[in-house]
Parts: structure tokens; C-alpha cells; sequence
């Protein structure tokens, strides 16, 4: 193994966006090309990580090399590798300001570099020549804002195919919808086997100022709650349920564009039938990750079970796919919805299938329970805490509800038990996310379990 593997063998488990913590390493190999010859140099690297289950994933890891150690980077600083009779230090790229311009030049000049393509969009002023700057909420991908103008997401798992986030916002370009941001480029890497399809790198994209996220407003408003001992959640200042109900209306506008520039089908029986069984086999799968789980497997399976008779008329179509409060922004005028990769855990083709747009309500449905309760975390036995914690979620639950319902003429939070269904496989996802990434929170999804099984 080369110096430059074992330092990431080191370095990647411990990054926000790697994905398979808790997983054992059997193997790791790395291929890497320049990217830029300047100071610093910029290379671009594929790292492909085998797990002792039998799993691999391959990750793009962009680094920077200085010929001496920079302490303004030392939080960015990966290590030394011997480079002839002297050693190379490596930066992570994405933290490091001098390295972020050649990914807005190169997009400028849909360059191609080795295995890498270049595609601007062609429609808005890319700022080339600025420095980016890390976005300090780092989720699954790394972003860099450009100088408020543009945001660039590095995309870290690679898999053959187009990202969903640019394929969506790619079409809804024609269609104008006041809650998206424009797409102004990709970026695409070549799979070594070349009968692979190439996997998206990067995407570039209209920067939103002056916004602030969803789940940010959100807690806010709980936090005005619980503040106020005695007062119910319609009664006190930082009543949220007026933005859900516009978010509600927002989301059925992009999911009405979203059918009318991308494939659409009416659903058949087969589908329930197909649903209930990925649920099913998802739930099996969770348990071996969060055994916690296990004493919530009977109801689960009996709500996903009532999917397979339900009795409802469902036209399917692309999704969201991972609709949560962290992926909307309130500007002064709307709600944008971002972020249309899907799962970042669920294979790419699953993740472009058509679906139910239930599965996005369902996702924001179980956003507005996570807010209300996160803060529960701190004081699980704090019983009137806990009262109107479930009150600020129901309020402003039927708030969206009732926007979607306004906005697109449809009922989406009935008695549906295909809803319910969504609603439980999303909180079952969020046990294994939760598990992986912050198991303080796994309490979250874990309780919301008994009230989604209770009476099916
Ligand atoms: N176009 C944008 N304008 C302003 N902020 C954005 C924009 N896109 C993303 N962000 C910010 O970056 C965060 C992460 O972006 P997101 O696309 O959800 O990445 P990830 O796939 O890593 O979750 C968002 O929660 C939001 O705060
Ligand atoms: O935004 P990502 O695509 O990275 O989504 C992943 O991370 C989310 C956490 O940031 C996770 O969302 C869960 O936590 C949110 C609060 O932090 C909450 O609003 C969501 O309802 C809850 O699902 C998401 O599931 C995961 O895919």
C-alpha cells in the first residue's frame, strides 16, 4: 500500500461526508490526476474502499501539495508523503482557498482534463477567478460558495450515471419554477471501464443569499416554545405553522413541474406489491445496523403490508427523493427546494426511479416531528416538553398539508397507508443514518417508530 493510501485509510473514515462509518476496511486502492500545475498544485484522486462485508464504493477525494507545511491550513492538513529526496504535504483541497478556482476555469472553458469533462450550462455568468469558500453545514457533499454568487457541490461517492440533482435541475430549467435554483454547470468523470457510464463529479449552481434553511427557522420557532411555559404553539411569536403551509404549496409546484418535464406513469397493483417489499427488505437490512430496531419489526411489517392491499390511485413520477428541512431555503420572497439527489445511501438507479410525490411529503412530514423533538435529546423525561413537542408537529404538519392540498387540488396526509408507509421507511432510514453519523439522535427516528406502528 502507498503512503498516500494509508493517510487516507486515516483520514476519510473520520470526514462528515464518508458515508460507511462503522464499516471494516479490507482494502483501499487510489488513482489520481492533476488537476491544475499551479501553486498549489491540485490533484484529483478515486478511492476505491473494499469493506470486509463485501461492499466497495469509490470516493473522489481532491487534494492540494505545498513543499512545506502551511499552519493557516492545519485543520485542512492530511499529511506528508516522501516526494524524491524531500516530503509533499498534503491539504484537503476543498479547504483549501487557493485550490477552489480551476473548477470555475475549467467549467468556463468546458475543459477536459484526463478522465474529467467540463459542462457549463451556458446560460449565466459563472464568477471565474474567485476563491471558494467551504460551506460550514457539510453534509453528505462538500460545497464551496463562490463570492455569493455560485455554490459548487462536490459530489463524494461516485457511481456510473448522471446525479439526479443535475438530471432534475437540468429539466426544470424550461419550466421556470420560482422555487429552484438554476443549475450553471457539471462536471463528469469517466468510469476506467469504459463500457461504464460516466459518474457526475460536481454542479454548479445559482447561489441563494440572504436565505435561511428550513430546519435553522424551524428549531427556531421550538425553541420559542418551549421557552414560553405555558402558551400553546399557535400563541407565541415565532409561530411557524404560515411558512409550513407555504413550504407545503412550494413542494406540490415543483412536483406538478417536475411531471411535466420528466417521465410520468400511473402506478399499477404490481408497484404496491414491489413497494412493500423494498420497505420490507430495507427494515431487514436496518435491523442487522441498529438492532434497536428489532422490537418495532412486527408493526413495520404490518404497515407495509397494508401497502400491498391499499386501495389508491397513485401516478408516479420523479421525486425528490430525501425532501427534508435542511434541503429548503426561505428567501424574502419563497421557499427554494434543494438538493434533488435522493438518498445519498440508495444505489443511483434507485434513486432515479419514478415514485409516489407521497414520498416526499412523507420525508417533510417526518422533518417537522425531528424538529419539534431534537431538542428532546437533552431531556428525554421531560413529559411537558414532550406534549408540546407533539403539538408544534402536528400543527405544522397539517399546515403543510394543507398547502400541498391548496396548491395542487390533491389530499396528500389522509388516511393513507401508503403515506404511513413512507413515513415508516423514512424513519427507518434515518435509524441507520442516525446510527452511522450521529447516534445521540438515533433516539429521534427510534421513538417516532411506536406512534407511526401504533393501531394499523
Ligand atoms: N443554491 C444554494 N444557495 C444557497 N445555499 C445553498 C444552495 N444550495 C445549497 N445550499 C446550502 O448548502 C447546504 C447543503 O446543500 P445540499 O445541496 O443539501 O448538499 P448535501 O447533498 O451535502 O446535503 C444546504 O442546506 C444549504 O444551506
Ligand atoms: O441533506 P443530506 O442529503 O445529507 O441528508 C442526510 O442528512 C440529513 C441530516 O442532515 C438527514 O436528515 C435527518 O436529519 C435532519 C435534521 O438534521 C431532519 O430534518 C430530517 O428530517 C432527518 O431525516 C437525511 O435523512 C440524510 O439523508
Amino acid at each position: 500500500m502507498s503512503a498516500l493510501t494509508d493517510l487516507l485509510r486515516e483520514w476519510m473514515p473520520h470526514q462528515r461526508w464518508f458515508g460507511s462509518k462503522g464499516r471494516e476496511w479490507s482494502d483501499v486502492t487510489e488513482e489520481g490526476f492533476l488537476l491544475d500545475q499551479a501553486d498549489p498544485v491540485l490533484s484529483v484522486h478515486r478511492v476505491r474502499v473494499s469493506y470486509t462485508d463485501g461492499v466497495s464504493e469509490t470516493y473522489l477525494v481532491p487534494l492540494s501539495w505545498r513543499d512545506h507545511p502551511v499552519e493557516e491550513l492545519n485543520s485542512a492538513f492530511i499529511g506528508a508523503v516522501p516526494s524524491g529526496e524531500r516530503e509533499s504535504y498534503a491539504y484537503d483541497a476543498m479547504r483549501d482557498r487557493d485550490a477552489t478556482t480551476p473548477w470555475l476555469i475549467h467549467l468556463v472553458n468546458a475543459s477536459t482534463i484526463g478522465p474529467m469533462h467540463f459542462h457549463p450550462a451556458g446560460v449565466a455568468y459563472i464568477p471565474e477567478g474567485v476563491p471558494g469558500d467551504i460551506l460550514s453545514t457539510e453534509q453528505s457533499n462538500t460545497s464551496l460558495v463562490y463570492g455569493q454568487e455560485a455554490i459548487f457541490k462536490l459530489f463524494r461517492r461516485l457511481e456510473p450515471g448522471l446525479n439526479p440533482d443535475v438530471e432534475v435541475h437540468d429539466a426544470l430549467r424550461k419550466t421556470q419554477n420560482p422555487h429552484i435554483a438554476s443549475l450553471l454547470g457539471h462536471i463528469e468523470i469517466d468510469d476506467p471501464d469504459p463500457s461504464a457510464e460516466p459518474a457526475t463529479v460536481a454542479m454548479l449552481q445559482t447561489f441563494v443569499p440572504n436565505a435561511s434553511d428550513g430546519w435553522r427557522l424551524a428549531t427556531a420557532s421550538v425553541r420559542d416554545l418551549y421557552a414560553e411555559g405555558d402558551l400553546h404553539a399557535d400563541e407565541v411569536g415565532g409561530d411557524f405553522a404560515a411558512e409550513s403551509e407555504r413550504l407545503g404549496a412550494a413542494t406540490a409546484s415543483v412536483h406538478a413541474d417536475m411531471a411535466k418535464v420528466l417521465p410520468t406513469e400511473p402506478a399499477d397493483r404490481s408497484w404496491f406489491a414491489t413497494v412493500a417489499e423494498q420497505m420490507t427488505a430495507r427494515l431487514d437490512a436496518a435491523i442487522a445496523v441498529v438492532p434497536q430496531l428489532a422490537e418495532h419489526a412486527d408493526g413495520l411489517r404490518a404497515v407495509y403490508a397494508a401497502v400491498a392491499s391499499a386501495q389508491e390511485t397513485v401516478v408516479r413520477q420523479r421525486v425528490h427523493g430525501d425532501l427534508h428541512l435542511g434541503q429548503v431555503l426561505r428567501t424574502a420572497t419563497g421557499w427554494i427546494v434543494l438538493d434533488f439527489e435522493g438518498e445519498p445511501a440508495r444505489p443511483l438507479a434507485d434513486r432515479r426511479e419514478l415514485d409516489s410525490p407521497m414520498r416526499d411529503v412523507a420525508g417533510m412530514l417526518r422533518s417537522f416531528d425531528y424538529a419539534a423533538r431534537h431538542m428532546l435529546v437533552e431531556q428525554p423525561d421531560d413529559s411537558q416538553r414532550a406534549y408540546r413537542a407533539q403539538e408544534w408537529a402536528e400543527r405544522n404538519r397539517s399546515a403543510f398539508c394543507a398547502g400541498y392540498s391548496a396548491a395542487s387540488g390533491l389530499n396528500p396526509c389522509g388516511d393513507s397507508p401508503l403515506l404511513r408507509a413512507f413515513e415508516a421507511d423514512k424513519a427507518v432510514y434515518e435509524c441507520v443514518y442516525e446510527a452511522r453519523n450521529r447516534p445521540h439522535w438515533l433516539m429521534i427516528p427510534l421513538q417516532s417508530l411506536s406512534r407511526l406502528t401504533a393501531a394499523v
